[in-house]
């Protein structure tokens, strides 16, 4: 059964979206920092916290394989740097997989996260001169990955329904 994938940085809406076009098309959704939270009855940040970030791009790849290899068919909503740890792009071309890269500009990345860094251990602590710097070189070197994907939607100027339209017709 069909996997779809969604992918992008941290704040392009992965998670948002995946609940709202779960709604639309009736398929169900997981999102997988909230698995690797049920997994470890650790919140992302208490795990990066304790454990560290390898340890939590471990977990979050045995997380998605499991689900890779599910047969159920499902909506998943990555982490943002999922694509880019232990060669998880690679599900992305599989068959009966639609991976979608949902790709937001430096400044809507900024104005969706400079408000709501709070549960995002890598930003959590930086001032906004130092997150705006950071998205910029991040996304840039993340950018190989979410680039693997099969389709690309541009999500800057619009709703949460306009984005879920638009992905709705390339899935048509
Ligand atoms: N048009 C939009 N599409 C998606 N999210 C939006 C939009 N406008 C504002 N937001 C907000 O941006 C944030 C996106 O966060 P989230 O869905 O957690 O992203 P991700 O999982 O990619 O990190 C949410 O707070 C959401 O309400
Ligand atoms: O970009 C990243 O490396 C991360 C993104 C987060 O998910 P969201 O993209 O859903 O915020 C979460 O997996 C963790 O904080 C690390
Ligand atoms: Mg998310």
């Amino acid at each position: 059964m069909k996997k779809i994938i969604l992918l992008g940085y941290m704040g392009c809406g992965k998670s948002t979206i995946a609940k709202k076009l779960s709604k639309s098309i009736q398929v169900p959704f997981v999102d997988l920092d909230e698995m690797i939270e049920k997994k470890l009855n650790l919140s992302v940040n208490a795990i990066f916290e304790k454990h560290g970030e390898i340890y939590f791009r471990k977990i979050e790849h045995e997380v998605f394989v499991d689900l890779m290899q599910s047969t159920e068919e499902m909506i998943i909503g990555l982490g943002g740097g999922t694509p880019c740890y232990a060669n998880n792009h690679e599900f992305f071309n599989g068959e009966n997989v639609f991976s979608i890269y949902l790709k937001a500009s430096i400044e809507t990345l900024f104005q969706r996260l400079h408000q709501n860094k709070s549960k995002r251990p890598l930003i959590a602590s930086k001032n906004e001169e130092e997150m705006r710097e950071f998205i910029a070189k991040h996304l840039f070197d993340r950018s190989f990955y979410y680039n693997q994907a099969q389709y690309k939607v541009v999500v800057d100027e619009k709703s949460i329904e306009q984005t879920v339209v638009e992905i709705i017709a390339l899935l048509a």
